[in-house]
């Protein structure tokens, strides 16, 4: 461990002080989640609530509250605007927003389905400015982040940033409540024997993704010539953070099933800024036939089909849709 504080590590970049305190305010709402999270069982927090979410999906206790703890810690920053959550059917605007003003987008409470089995989850989020004077388009794409992270509560709770200067990992220290920086540099491997996909929906994947998996799965006697490993955890911020521990490629692609939702991960609040840290790393991330960080949102909580990790095997796929 360094002795490299949060705080520090973004004074040192030398990063505008309102953007400071809101990272700070993000760190902070982290750190409450982590504490929820941790002590779900004991509080009577896991299982189902009677409502649901925007998206139709059942909410978990976990998931209203973490939602709670970013809408009361970040509303203050002085400089925020608007936040954008998965939890939330419309934008919050806080403020009449000025040029330079932030927008937050946030999943509060990634992976929800693995709470009740005390399995990693996280938080995934995204800060953009505002362009002009009055101006409440959201509607940004993933280009425009200035900011983009996620925290992982596992069995260390960890807070990686991408924020122009590589992507950094600090750690929560569990007596003090302070980040410190314990990865300075992380970047991803270029090729990987090893992919992630729920594999139960294969009769619904459309042909370059069966040829992808099929190849993977013959191994050493296939056209890859190579063996694969596969790992499934349902939670992103876990197989995102595995990719770039020791390289891998995630995806959640558009099937059959899925299609007329646009897919099922989230862009605004989960795809495009794990596209900003798999790519600050040396990653890349793909529709399959299009730069995620190259589009354009029509809605604020528009799904997109996700190929995320290791750059050679995201070509490799996105090469298999264009054949
Ligand atoms: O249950 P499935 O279909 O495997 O989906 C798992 C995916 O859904 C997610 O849990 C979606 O996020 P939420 O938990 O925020 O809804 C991802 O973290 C994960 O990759
Ligand atoms: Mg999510
Ligand atoms: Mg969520």
């Amino acid at each position: 461990m360094t002795n490299i504080t949060l705080r520090r590590h973004l004074t040192d970049k030398g990063h505008d002080p309102d953007l400071i305190f809101l990272l700070e305010d993000i760190a902070s709402a982290c750190r409450s989640t982590a504490y929820e999270v941790r002590n779900g069982p004991l509080k009577g927090n896991l299982g189902l609530t009677d409502s649901t979410n925007v998206q139709g999906e059942d909410q978990k206790p976990l998931d209203i509250i973490a939602n709670d703890i970013f809408v009361e810690t970040c509303a203050n920053s002085p400089r925020l605007a608007a936040l954008v959550s998965e939890e939330i059917e419309e934008v919050v605007w806080l403020k009449e927003p000025e040029e330079g003003d932030y927008l937050l987008f946030f999943d509060p409470l990634d992976g929800s389905s693995n709470l009740d089995t005390n399995l990693s989850v996280g938080t995934i989020f995204s800060i953009m400015r505002v362009t002009k004077d009055g101006d409440r388009n959201v509607l940004k794409k993933g280009s425009d982040q200035i900011v983009a992270g996620y925290a992982l509560y596992g069995p260390a709770t960890m807070l990686v940033l991408a924020h122009g200067h590589g992507v950094q990992s600090f750690t929560l220290h569990q007596g003090s409540g302070i980040f410190r920086l314990t990865h300075p540099s992380l970047t991803i491997k270029q090729d990987t024997p090893e992919f992630a996909i729920n594999a139960s929906r294969q009769r619904f994947w459309d042909a370059p993704i069966q040829q992808y998996v099929d190849e993977c799965l013959q191994g050493k006697e296939g056209p890859r010539g190579k063996d694969f490993n596969m790992r499934w955890v349902a939670s992103m911020v876990a197989e995102v953070h595995r990719i770039l521990m020791r390289g891998g490629v995630f995806l959640y692609p558009l099937d059959d099933a899925n299609r007329a939702k646009g897919g099922r991960l989230r862009l605004l609040y989960e795809v495009a800024p794990m596209a900003m840290v798999i790519e600050a790393a040396g990653g890349a991330g793909s529709t399959g036939t299009e730069r995620i960080l190259d589009l354009l949102p029509s809605e604020p909580h528009q799904r997109v089909a996700t190929i995320l990790g290791s750059k050679s095997e995201v070509d490799y796929i996105v090469d298999l849709h264009t054949k």
